[in-house]
This record gives structure tokens, C-alpha cells and sequence, in this order.
């Protein structure tokens, strides 16, 4: 069986592996397109993002499951919340969603993104570092370090092998 990741993220890469560790599963990475804007600002945008990644990347990696996983932003009365949500699509089976940990983001930041800027080179210079969304993340940063953007989307993952593992053998009783 293969599983074709739509990013090149090693963030996002790893956290696919880790989540299907328990599997014999050839996992592979693939250039998906997310289809909705480089910064998603809203759960909906991210969700779809997430969606055509990973359905796309089935088609391309010509694999039996896809995985789309993409970060954005959500206005909330409590301030602009970071977001992040899996996709996984799978033959025969409409895509599985899962949601990501969520924390606001500072003020600072938050203006910038409410502007148009992109959370990923807003992060680097805030950080003083390189490709913060490869490594820690935002995330990783704002909890000191207590949840990195990996761990973050391996609980995404873990959502969503859960929930494919449920729908499968559920499929396989009734049948
Ligand atoms: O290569 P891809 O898979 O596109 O990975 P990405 O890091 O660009 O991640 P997304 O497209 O899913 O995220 C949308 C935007 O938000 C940024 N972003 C999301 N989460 C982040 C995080 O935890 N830390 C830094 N930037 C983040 C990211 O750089 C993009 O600008
Ligand atoms: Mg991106």
C-alpha cells in the first residue's frame, strides 16, 4: 500500500510517518496544490486546502491514500487563532477531515496577517530564524517549545488513521 503526502514539508512528512508507523506502508511526498490562497484565513479555506491536497496527492503519487495537510488562520472574538487541518482520501470513501491543536496568535502578528502577509516568512523574521514552518513552527514557538509544528500535525494524523481505521473495519462487518 502507498501513501502519497501532498507537501514537501519535512514537518508535515514526519508526522505522516510517525502516524502510520505501526504500518508496512510505502509513504511518499508529492507537490499538491492546496487550490485555496498560500495563506488560508479561515477553518473552511483550510479544510478545503487540506482536501485538495490530499486528493491530488493520491492522483499524483498514484497511491491508495492521499494526505493533505495545510495550517491558516481563524478570526475568533478571542483573537486570530492559528489552525490546521488534515485531509486523508482514500478510494471509494469520501475524505476524511481531523483538526489541529489551536492557540491564538499574538496581536503583532495577528495585524500583519489581517494585512496580507504569510505567517511563514512573518514567523522567521519575528524568530530571527530560517523556515520556522519546518521545524517548530509557529506553534513550536509561541509554547516555548512544548508542541512543535510536527507533533502538532502527528495528532492530526493519529485523527485521522483513527478515524480511517474505524470507517474500514466497520465497512468489513457489515459486509
Ligand atoms: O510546503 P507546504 O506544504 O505548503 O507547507 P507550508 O509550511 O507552506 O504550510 P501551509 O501551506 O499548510 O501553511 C499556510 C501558511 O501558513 C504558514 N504557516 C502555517 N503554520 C505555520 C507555522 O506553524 N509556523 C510558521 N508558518 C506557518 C505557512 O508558511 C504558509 O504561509
Ligand atoms: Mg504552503
Amino acid at each position: 500500500m502507498r501513501v502519497a503526502v501532498g507537501s514537501k514539508n519535512p514537518a508535515k512528512i514526519n508526522a505522516v510517518k510517525e502516524a502510520f508507523k505501526e504500518y508496512q506502508y510505502e509513504i511518499i511526498s508529492v507537490d499538491a496544490e492546496s487550490g485555496v490562497s498560500e495563506q488560508p484565513m479561515s477553518d473552511e479555506e483550510t479544510i478545503k486546502g487540506a482536501v485538495n491536497r490530499a486528493i491530488q496527492a493520491a492522483e499524483l503519487g498514484d497511491a491508495e491514500i492521499g494526505i493533505g495537510l495545510e495550517g491558516g488562520v481563524q478570526q475568533t472574538p478571542y483573537g486570530l487563532m492559528l489552525c490546521n487541518w488534515g485531509a486523508l482520501a482514500a478510494k471509494g470513501m469520501d475524505p476524511i477531515i481531523s483538526g489541529g491543536a489551536r492557540i491564538p496568535l499574538p496581536d503583532e502578528i495577528a495585524q500583519q496577517l489581517l494585512m496580507g502577509a504569510e505567517l511563514g516568512p512573518v514567523m522567521d523574521e519575528y524568530a530571527k530564524k530560517q523556515n520556522v514552518r519546518k521545524n517548530e513552527g509557529a506553534v513550536g514557538i509561541f509554547t516555548n517549545g512544548q508542541i512543535n509544528r510536527s507533533e502538532m500535525f502527528t495528532h492530526v494524523m493519529k485523527l485521522l488513521v483513527g478515524q480511517y481505521e474505524y470507517e474500514t473495519s466497520r465497512n468489513q462487518k457489515t459486509v
